[in-house]
């Protein structure tokens, strides 16, 4: 295991130790070695506080953990060789150039000096800023800073590399581009572990993940078994009132597992959640059961579980508003 986390905590104490903030309230995790590992949750979930304790920024309240074979609170030193940490975007600015960046990095890690520039040099063809590496940083754009912040946390050829939301800000080509420069790493031998509140990036990048609420680790598994934990589709029928009538006709039908009632919808209707074995089968029937009643829906749509339905499904709530 790269990362085993036992209880982990962290609870901020305000200066005159009047307020508490739990943000972390004992998380247990293991990441393995070759792993693209995603911690998604909303806003003040705990995520950043979790990344920075893992990465010996961030002294834990309580519990243990190992991070690339060493004991987190015993050998922080051991443990920041082996990593490396790109925080949330605002990291690099000003007069220098990228390769210059990079040279520092590699002087900061104590490289030998005939080494630094090669490495240097290794980094901005990995990836692929040949084109401006030798510009000055202020000109660059949101995606090329982001990818120089990147490229700096690999300067070392750190086994793990902690990104805080990498691609927060960036316009969607330059999200793909790090997306793709995720796995690249990966497929170099950089286990990776990032956070983000983005469902589709936690569902297209990463092999495993925890989603964190609260503080707590609410579910973890690889983003199709997290899906499968919500076995079949999901049937949203809105309907008009408290919805009361159409749950209580929907309920009695055998392919019918479970109905959750949503009335943050638009005014006067309310939004059921069915989930159901076979969607495709389910619909029609639903129809006809409406129409007995007299109950005319006014939308019907089907899906397929995403990760949001996951996060709903364990919170009562949706990620996508929560995120904001
Ligand atoms: N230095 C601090 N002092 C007091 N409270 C803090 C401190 N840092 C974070 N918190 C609180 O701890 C909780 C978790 O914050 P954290 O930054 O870990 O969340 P997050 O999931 O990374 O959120 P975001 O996506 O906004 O970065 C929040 O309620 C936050 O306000």
């Amino acid at each position: 295991m790269l990362i085993e986390t036992a209880g982990l905590r962290k609870t901020y104490r305000s200066r005159q130790k009047k307020e508490e903030v739990e943000a972390v309230r004992g998380v247990d995790l293991t990441v393995k070695e070759g792993e693209i590992f995603g911690f998604l949750g909303p806003n003040g979930a705990g995520k950043t506080t979790t990344l920075r304790m893992l990465a010996t920024l961030l002294e834990p309240t309580g519990g243990t953990a190992r991070v690339a074979g060493h004991d987190l609170l015993r050998e922080p030193h051991l443990v920041r060789r082996a990593i490396g940490y790109v925080g949330q975007s605002g990291g690099t600015w000003g007069e220098v150039t990228a390769r210059e960046e990079l040279v520092m990095q590699a002087k900061l890690y104590e490289m030998p000096k005939a080494e630094q520039r090669t490495r240097a040099q290794e980094v901005v063809e990995a990836f692929e800023m040949t084109e401006f590496a030798d510009r000055k940083i202020k000109g660059y754009s949101g995606g090329q800073r982001r990818r120089l912040d990147v490229a700096l946390g690999t300067v070392h050829r750190p086994r793990l590399l902690f990104l805080d939301e990498p691609t927060t800000g960036l316009d969607p080509q330059s999200r793909a581009h790090m997306w793709e420069e995720v796995r690249k790493l990966r497929e170099r031998g950089t286990s990776v572990f990032l956070t983000t509140h983005y469902l589709d990036e936690a569902d297209a990048l990463c092999d495993r993940l925890a989603i964190i609420d609260n503080g707590e680790i609410v579910t973890e598994g690889t983003p199709l078994e997290l899906k499968r934990q919500i076995a079949g589709d999901i049937v949203e029928i809105g309907v008009s009132g408290d919805g009361r009538d159409a749950a209580a006709v929907l309920a009695d039908k055998p392919f019918v597992r479970e109905i959750d009632t949503d009335e943050s919808g638009a005014t006067g209707t309310t939004l059921l959640r069915l989930y159901v074995d076979e969607g495709s089968v389910a619909v029609p029937d639903i129809l006809r059961t409406l129409d007995g009643a007299d109950i005319a829906p006014a939308s019907i749509e089907l899906h397929r579980p995403s990760l949001d339905d996951v996060f709903l499904k364990q919170t009562g709530r949706s990620l996508r508003e929560s995120a904001g």
